[in-house]
């Protein structure tokens, strides 16, 4: 109810595409997992243009509401999450996917699931494979964890439930600066900001391994992520990297500490396209295992999905972010250009 599982429900994953690599065993890059790399911009110093917010800032709300303009990505520091918590999630997601293969196939995510192990969910969109494996968490993630650590699940589960608790109000405290800054009234502020009580919020793990020729290799195909904000770690290796038309694809630099924050497809219709969502990639390394770790803050699936101000022209059509969430699920990256008016 009200919650995204409904829409994988619907739309299942085939679960012959489901399962990662046993990247355990391999040598060098099967054919199945080469593509043709847009090439990146190491022209321009990255470091230099993306923009990274101290939260504690007095003019953080602007700050904020102004790289999400320009951007549709940017980094935070100062943002309140302890550093012990976020090393904790990283070694407990570094623990998760150091098991054996067969563990963690354990776990898989079922077809119509969103919580478990598993390849991204845009796989099935690409001919190719990526050098990628996830852990998705939705809801409690003891059932997951008993059966990898049946006398030592705990600490995973208490990490991650920290985590997301932490996340959320830090989440929601970027959604108002960014909704404040839009010609809307006060009230539906606060009507979006509390549409994101209903829902835990999604914690997704992503594992990179080492790969023997990562030139040919993609760790996730570009996307943009669907929900309004997205919120993650890179955990101090590079991978991340973003485009726009005008500079073509430049690395996320790590800064120690820092999540960077995505703008996704939901929050770009309310913004009547403000606020665009980040077109990124991850690329991968020949002798770092990379983790990154992400929480995806989401409004209500019954909550509208629509431009807020009306005294604008709409950019996109008016749905609910279930109809949308359905839309992007069958579409992929067709599916903004589908609701676009
Ligand atoms: C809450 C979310 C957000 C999801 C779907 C669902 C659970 C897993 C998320 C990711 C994580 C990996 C990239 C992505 C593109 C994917 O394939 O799965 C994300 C996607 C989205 O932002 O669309
Ligand atoms: O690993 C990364 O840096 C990015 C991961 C990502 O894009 C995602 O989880 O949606
Ligand atoms: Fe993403």
């Amino acid at each position: 109810m009200g919650s995204i599982t409904e829409v994988f429900k619907n739309d299942p994953l085939h679960l012959d595409s489901a399962i990662p690599l046993d990247f355990d065993t391999l040598k060098s890059v099967p054919e199945s997992h080469e593509w043709a790399l847009e090439p990146s911009n190491h022209s321009l110093d990255s470091s230099k243009m993306l923009p990274v917010i101290d939260l504690t800032h007095p003019d953080a709300p602007h700050l904020v509401a102004h790289a999400a303009r320009t951007w549709g990505i940017f980094q935070i520091v100062n943002h309140g999450v302890p550093l012990g918590l976020m090393q904790s999630v990283e070694s407990e997601a570094r623990r998760l996917f150091n098991l054996p293969t067969q563990d963690k196939m354990k776990v898989l995510r079922s077809p119509e699931n969103l919580a478990g192990y598993g390849v991204a969910r845009i796989a099935p969109f690409y001919d190719k494979c990526m050098w990628h494996e996830g852990f998705t968490i939705h809801d409690s993630c003891v059932g997951h964890a008993k059966i990898l650590w049946p006398h030592d699940y705990e600490s995973f589960c208490n990490t991650m439930m920290e985590f997301r608790h932490k996340m959320k109000p830090l989440a929601d405290q970027l959604l108002h600066y960014l909704l404040k800054s839009l010609n809307i009234p006060g009230e539906l502020v606060q009507i979006w900001a509390e549409s994101t009580d209903k829902v835990s919020g999604t914690i997704q793990l992503n594992s990179y391994p080492p790969c023997p020729d990562p030139r040919h290799v993609l760790g996730l195909a570009p996307h943009t992520d669907t929900l309004l904000l997205t919120l993650l770690n890179q955990c101090q290796i590079s991978g991340l990297q973003y485009f726009r038309d005008d500079i073509g694809w430049i690395s996320v630099p790590p800064v120690p500490g820092a999540f960077v924050v995505n703008v996704g497809d939901t929050l770009e219709i309310l913004s009547n396209g403000k606020f665009p969502s980040a077109y990124h990639r991850v690329t991968v390394n020949e002798n770092k295992h990379r983790i990154s770790y992400a929480y995806f803050h989401g409004p209500s699936m019954d909550s509208p999905a629509e431009p807020l101000d009306k005294a604008e022209k709409p950019l996109y059509r008016s749905m609910t972010v279930r109809e949308y969430c359905a839309i992007k699920a069958k579409h992929n990256e067709e599916a903004l250009g589908l609701v676009k008016l």
